[in-house]
């Protein structure tokens, strides 16, 4: 990490260090202390404390008594004495030393050794290294304020200088020159030297201030191979098109997915080529690299070689044969057992999870162009559903003595009741639903007859029904306790068959759980245990009703809804009713409960057949043999027909004339479904009509519905991918919240504030807290995820942060902030 000062050693327009002076880079003692205060992590004077109170002193910061006042600009090294190995202005009134000299230490042999921790103002945790500008270094403004891993790293090499296609351009002449001026330093010294001249004019037209961002918004600083951070955080594209257009993982590709220069066509802007940001940038072309990337490469010396984590690696993870090498490049080696499977499972590693993965292609088959923030979230419908079915899931009412219904506090093993159906006419207020259970699509609850109010007489069962969600106190798991009201058990083995039905388990079914007998409501009542599926409507309500208008999708009006259910949706009923039934059959029992107002609508066209075992229990027959299960068979195929028929013609009284609305089938749907209908409601065909006969029947329907599950299947887990990304931002974030502004830890209360956690905090402010030049705060999403995923990646590419009072900035990787937040959590962890 590097700190660096934008005011120190500016160039003016005419090029000399001093000539600009718009910003007082040498400050007075009193401005010294101030933007020393101001940022802490640069080596504030000896002895002088903050007077800042919003300054953060970390507890490894040093005195740097490199500090200068006014008057000692003289006894200061020219930079251009280091850079050029002379000044021009030296008899022009340049007041810096010209006489020191490039080589040897601190001119108090106290020149702040970023490498060393005692020197160190960053502490030693973060592994932060400090480039002090010469103002604050009275010696070498290179020397003494790098180390040797400073002067390795690539951050400040011209990317124009690693090859681009485009050819050497002004700066990378001009780092050329400097380089060969500087012969005798080394080469660290040589391509910061230029790199910072290169910077002078760029950080000044740039307006470099708050959080780096001036200079994207402003666009000021166009220079092509300028490898500062302010103009590379300025040409951050939106995220939704680079997730368009990720390429092939190859080598070179992937050096672009660490730029956060891509435009949307996959490729980098110019600057970015041969990024010096870029982890897996590695300076001059080498043998076998992309040719577009050794074009000019013969004027430029190598740049130094940042560290590859993927270096070992082919494009396909293949540690043993690199580019070029026996495996040709093209992950033929190790890579094939990777995939094949043997030997112990490889992981690549560094795991590369800072990037989204777009929608695979099978499954949003959309074009770019609709990839929108949505690519990133589940889709706000599917966001909107299940938000509200865990609404629902915990929607409750309040107890009797605040206005609520008369209900047992607990019920067996379960409490919480919660009616799912409307008190009726009349009934307090605190009887009513609860606003999580009321489906917006349905209008006010039995406004349109969808279903009888609670302790109405059930249509299909005659007695009076309730239907509560209930919580177990076993599992803690919702459930339907479905009570029909002055029903006296006569045979107990009638309630042993539940037994039965609780082992059958289908996707198409409401599973049943247990029956039991109680006197908690003060009468004789049966209670059926079913599971919960929040927000299900049935089959009658939602076909059957009239529905309020619903808004359009487009034009936001209100427009009635159509009640013809589309034949496709029909075979899917059908299928997937026909599947369960069957798996009854199968089982020896019957289903007596093919109702429209017993099929419940638990999602998108997805059904489950509800209140089986309930027929078995209040009509039990112990003189039953088979042949009654049989004719109950039968007759499950023909509830089958008609269910179906009412469906197509939206209303229970289509049954009452079953050839007229056989006609009136055939003209709305296909002469196939209107003879499946026939089929199963003709008596004649009684003799072979069994489940199994159906199955067959519904062919290439039954074809259909699998392939829609399955694409519903990968819709499902494409959005499951979407979360899996964000499930770890999140974690993130948490681990961020728990550390920023913290208030005080060990007895410290300006913990949150200082050493790694001041990094920590400009983070913060880089990432949430951006604003334009007009001081408007920049909301940009697509900044953030590109931020946070790169840290939570920890990738090398580095950043700028400045400080809140614009006079300080700190070139850090995210690798490092990770370090800063990592170690400052597990100090919080440990004190756990
Ligand atoms: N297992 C369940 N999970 C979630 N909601 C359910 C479940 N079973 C029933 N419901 C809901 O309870 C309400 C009442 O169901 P019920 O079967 O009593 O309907 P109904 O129209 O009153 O039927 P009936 O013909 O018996 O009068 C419906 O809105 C239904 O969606």
């Amino acid at each position: 990490m590097y700190q660096f000062q934008p005011q120190h050693g500016q160039h003016g327009q005419g090029g000399h260090p001093m000539s600009h002076q718009s910003k007082p880079f040498i400050a007075s003692p009193n401005q010294r202390t101030r933007a020393s205060a101001a940022i802490p992590i640069v080596a504030p004077p000896a002895g002088s404390s903050s007077t800042d109170p919003t300054s953060p002193t970390p507890s490894s910061a040093t005195v740097d008594t490199s500090v200068t006042s006014p008057s000692s600009n003289a006894r200061k090294p020219c930079r251009n004495v280091a850079i050029y190995g002379h000044c021009r202005y030296e008899g022009e009134g340049c007041p810096f030393d010209h006489a020191t000299g490039v080589s040897g230490g601190g001119q108090n042999g106290k020149a702040p050794s970023a490498g060393g921790p005692s020197s160190s103002p960053i502490p030693a945790s973060s592994k932060a290294k400090l480039m002090a500008s010469g103002a604050s270094l009275p010696n070498s403004p290179l020397k003494g304020a790098l180390s040797a891993r400073n002067a390795a790293a690539a951050v400040f090499v011209p990317k124009s200088s690693g090859g681009s296609s485009t050819g050497p351009g002004p700066a990378a002449a001009a780092a050329a020159a400097a380089t060969s001026q500087a012969g005798r330093k080394s080469d660290a010294e040589e391509v910061i030297a230029a790199s910072d001249e290169r910077h002078d004019e760029r950080a000044r037209n740039a307006k470099l201030v708050q959080h780096g961002l001036r200079g994207r918004l402003h666009g000021e600083c166009r220079r092509r191979g300028c490898p500062h951070v302010c103009f590379r955080v300025a040409v951050v594209p939106p995220l939704t098109a680079r997730v368009a257009v990720v390429p092939p993982l190859t080598r070179s590709r992937r050096r672009l997915l660490f730029d956060p220069a891509l435009d949307s066509a996959g490729t980098a802007f110019a600057p970015s080529q041969g990024s010096a940001f870029d982890p897996t940038y590695a300076g001059a072309a080498m043998p076998g690299q992309d040719p577009s990337m050794q074009a000019g490469t013969p004027s430029h010396p190598p740049a130094p070689r940042a560290f590859n984590p993927y270096e070992h690696m082919t494009e396909f993870g293949d540690p043993t044969g690199g580019p070029g090498g026996a495996a040709g490049g093209l992950g033929m080696g190790g890579g094939l057992d990777f995939y094949a499977g043997t030997g112990p499972t490889k992981l690549r590693q560094p795991l590369q999870y800072h990037l989204y993965a777009p929608p695979l292609p099978h499954v949003s088959n959309l074009h770019p162009h609709h990839l929108s923030a949505h690519a990133f979230f589940l889709s706000p419908n599917q966001r909107e559903e299940l938000q509200r079915k865990q609404e629902a899931m915990h929607a409750s009412v309040p107890p009797p003595e605040l206005g609520g219904p008369n209900l047992p506090e607990e019920l067996h093993v379960y409490h919480s009741l919660v009616p799912l159906e409307h008190p009726g006419p009349g009934a307090p207020a605190g009887f009513g639903l609860p606003a999580g259970l009321v489906d917006p699509r349905m209008g006010p609850p039995g406004a349109s007859g969808a279903t009888g109010a609670t302790g109405d007489p059930s249509k299909v069962f005659g007695y009076r029904s309730h239907c509560y969600k209930a919580i177990c106190t076993l599992d803690g798991k919702r459930y339907v306790l479905r009570r029909l009201e002055g029903f006296r058990l006569q045979h107990e083995a009638a309630i042993s068959l539940v037994e039965k039905w609780r082992r059958i388990r289908h996707p198409s079914i409401v599973s049943v759980r247990e029956a039991f007998t109680t006197r908690a409501f003060g009468d004789q009542s049966i209670v059926f245990v079913y599971d919960y599926h929040p927000l299900s409507t049935t089959l009658y309500s939602e076909h059957m009703t009239a529905k309020p208008p619903q808004p359009d999708r487009r034009t936001g009006r209100l427009q009635p809804v159509q009640m013809q259910v589309p034949e496709r949706v029909l075979w899917s009923y059908l299928c997937q009713l026909t599947n369960v039934v069957r798996c009854i059959h199968l089982a020896g029992m019957a289903a007596r409960c093919i109702e429209p107002s017993k099929v419940l609508r638990t999602g998108k066209n997805r059904v489950r057949l509800n209140c089986c075992s309930i027929f078995d229990v209040i009509a039990y027959d112990p003189q039953a043999g088979q042949d009654a299960v049989r004719t109950h068979q039968r007759e499950d195929l023909a509830n089958l027909g008609k269910l179906m028929l009412s469906l197509a013609l939206n209303t229970m009284s289509a049954l009452q004339n079953v050839p007229n609305s056989l006609e009136s089938v055939g003209q709305r749907y296909s002469a196939e479904f209107k003879d499946m209908i026939l089929w199963l409601l003709d008596e004649s065909t009684d003799a072979d009509k069994t489940a199994d006969e159906l199955e067959r029947r519904l062919g290439t329907h039954v074809a259909e519905e699998l392939d829609s599950a399955l694409n519903y299947g990968d819709l499902l887990e494409n959005a499951l991918m979407k979360e899996l990304e964000n499930g770890r931002l999140v974690r993130l974030l948490c681990k961020f919240g728990f550390i920023n502004e913290r208030p005080e830890f060990d007895h410290d209360p300006r913990w949150a504030e200082t050493g790694d956690r001041y990094i920590i905090k400009l983070f913060r402010d880089h990432v949430f807290h951006a604003v334009d030049e007009a001081g408007r705060p920049v909301v940009d999403l697509s900044h953030i995820l590109t931020n946070l995923n790169k840290l939570d990646a920890g990738v090398d590419e580095k950043i700028m942060l400045t400080s809140r009072d614009e006079q300080s900035c700190l070139v850090v990787s995210y690798r490092e902030i990770k370090n800063c937040v990592e170690s400052a959590f597990q100090d919080l962890s440990r004190a756990r």
